[in-house]
């Protein structure tokens, strides 16, 4: 898909990996819809990347169903189409399961599964009346090995995995194609030095490539999964080689 012209929503636009990848679809020539709850973080986001094109920042709670299908309805009033459904809004929660509250866990699985699900059902009408398009959900590489203190966050991002191949299967026959990028631990908002300490040496050593990925490195692969038509319903690992070992 030729990505000139063509209209994208990034959830989680503000910070790292949604931040990235939203100068990538507008350096492709796509018209971008920021969307974050953080309204800071998102309105400077879409000030920022202006140099690059037309984009919009929308407040949106991405686990608030209404809430994403009124961006998802204000990408189409004020850019014509919809063609592009980045769902990569996200959170973690650390710790031990058997001190998970139902309440934290369950918020992991409204932002970063119920998004999915939200973002997925409302996208599909508007790609079916422009003849087809692309969702890109982020998964993780802890949606397929696990994580001792993260239980939420590994159910959410399985669920993610099989979701994505569920919609794939479903609306090929639309021309939407429905794929997913797994990212190994990337410098972000949530993986930085100064949030990890030493931990965070731990994990490069978890890398075979020998350090974190970088945002733009996510985006350049969620570019290739909504460009390229002959892929859907498949999870990029983009891991510096986390899952190989
Ligand atoms: N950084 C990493 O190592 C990895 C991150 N991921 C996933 O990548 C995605 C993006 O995360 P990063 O860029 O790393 O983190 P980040 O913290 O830099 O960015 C996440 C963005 O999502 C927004 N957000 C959070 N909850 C929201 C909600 N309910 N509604 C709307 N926006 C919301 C935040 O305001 C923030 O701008 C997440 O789904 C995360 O689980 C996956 C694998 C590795
Ligand atoms: C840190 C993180 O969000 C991962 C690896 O999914």
């Amino acid at each position: 898909m030729d990505l000139k012209d063509k209209v994208a929503i990034v959830t989680g636009g503000g910070s790292g990996i949604g931040l990235a990848t939203a100068q990538a679809f507008l350096e492709k020539g796509a018209k971008v819809v920021i969307a974050d709850y953080n309204e800071e973080s998102g309105s400077k986001a879409a000030e920022d990347l202006s140099q690059y094109g037309d984009v919009i920042f929308e407040k949106v709670d991405v686990s608030d169903e209404e809430q994403v299908k009124n961006v998802i309805a204000t990408a189409v009033d004020k850019f014509g189409r919809l063609d592009v459904m980045f769902n990569n809004a996200g959170i973690g929660v650390q710790g031990e399961t058997h001190k998970l509250s139902y309440e934290d866990y369950h918020k992991v699985i409204k932002v970063n599964q119920d998004s999915v699900f939200f973002g997925s059902k409302h996208a599909i009408p508007e790609m079916q009346k422009v003849g087809g398009g692309a969702i890109i959900n982020t998964a993780s590489i802890l949606g397929s090995v696990g994580e001792p203190t993260a239980f939420a966050y590994n159910a959410s991002k399985g669920a993610v995995n099989l979701m994505t191949k569920s919609v794939a299967l479903q609306y090929a026959k639309d021309n939407i194609r429905v794929s997913a990028v797994a990212p190994g631990y990337v410098e972000s908002g949530m993986v930085n030095r100064d949030a990890l300490g030493d931990y965070y040496d731990k994990l490069v050593d978890k890398h075979p490539i020998g350090r974190l990925g970088e945002p733009h490195e996510i985006a350049h692969a969620v570019i290739f999964l909504a460009e390229n038509e002959f892929t859907t319903g498949t999870t990029l690992l983009v891991d510096g080689g986390y899952t190989t070992q």
